[in-house]
């Protein structure tokens, strides 16, 4: 794993057209008359991970939320302005949801695999989409598998139903299983705070590797995680974007006192 200062970075205030997976312009969002994000601007950057840290309810799973229309399921949820993925705007009316979210693939704290088979739940979206040779289903599934790294652990008990694995497997299933549709983006919601420490760096390893494949956003309470893992650095409060660089100069130098405030635990 890459250490501070070994890596090259891109300016993500400034990240060109090709090198951007998500651009969020002026984006703002309320529940009800609750305002959860403010104007809210960013470029993501393709083939890196982006880590959205901040001050608990300061609108980090909205956002990570915002980039695959989840958010449409709260009622009374209201937003303005754009999400732009591979130059679409995905808040637009036209915009094809499911389909979408086979683009945007996303991974929540708690594993939450289906009552069903380690192999039927990596299968799941294959079949969705009208994939039904066992041919094409087993390499699916057995790539999939291979890249959550959790084919080892597994391939001897494909039929066994899901809920037999550790909390650390089933998180990794839950990664196969959105990897599976191969998707473009991967969004991750604390993906690692209900798992032990071993089982976090081992899923932090196994991020790194993604990258190659995707592009990847995570949401963490865990500053040391951010650090370690994510190659660029969001920090966002009460809704709003109040720093973004890469990920070494946000932890070591930050430019706004709010941030550097934050990152010491002078508040949350
Ligand atoms: N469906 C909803 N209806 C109303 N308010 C909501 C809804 N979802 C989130 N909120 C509010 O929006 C704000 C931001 O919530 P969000 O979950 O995005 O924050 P967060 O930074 O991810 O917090 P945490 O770190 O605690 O998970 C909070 O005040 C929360 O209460």
């Amino acid at each position: 794993m890459l250490t501070l200062f070994e890596r090259e970075h891109l300016d993500v205030n400034n990240l060109a057209e090709a090198d951007t997976a998500i651009r969020v312009e002026q984006l703002s969002l309320r529940f009800g008359s609750k305002p959860v994000l403010e104007n809210i601007s960013m470029s993501i950057p393709k083939h890196q991970i982006t880590a959205l840290i901040g001050q608990s309810g300061c609108g980090k799973s909205t956002l990570i939320s915002s980039f695959n229309r989840l958010n449409d399921l709260h009622q009374h949820c209201h937003y303005s302005g754009k999400v732009i993925i591979n130059g679409r705007d995905i808040n637009s009316r036209k915009e094809n949801v499911a389909q979408l979210r086979t683009q945007v693939g996303m991974v929540f704290q708690r594993p939450n695999p289906f009552p069903m088979s380690i192999f039927d739940n990596v299968s799941y979206g294959l079949r969705l989409q009208g994939i039904n040779t066992r041919r094409q289903l087993d390499e699916a599934v057995e790539q999939a598998l291979h890249d959550a790294a959790l084919w080892n652990e597994v391939k001897d008990r494909l039929f066994e139903p899901a809920n037999v694995l550790s909390g650390g497997q089933q998180q990794r299933l839950v990664i196969a299983r959105a990897l599976a549709l191969q998707p473009e983006i991967l969004l991750l919601d604390e993906p690692t705070s209900a798992l032990d420490p071993l089982t976090t760096l081992f899923i932090e390893e196994l991020m790194a590797g993604l990258k190659k494949r995707c592009s990847i956003v995570i949401v963490t309470h865990n500053m040391q995680q951010a650090a370690r893992v994510s190659d660029y650095t969001a920090f966002l409060h009460q809704g709003r974007l109040i720093e973004y660089s890469d990920s070494d100069t946000l932890f070591t130098t930050p430019r706004k006192k709010q941030t550097e405030d934050y990152i010491t635990g002078r508040y949350g």
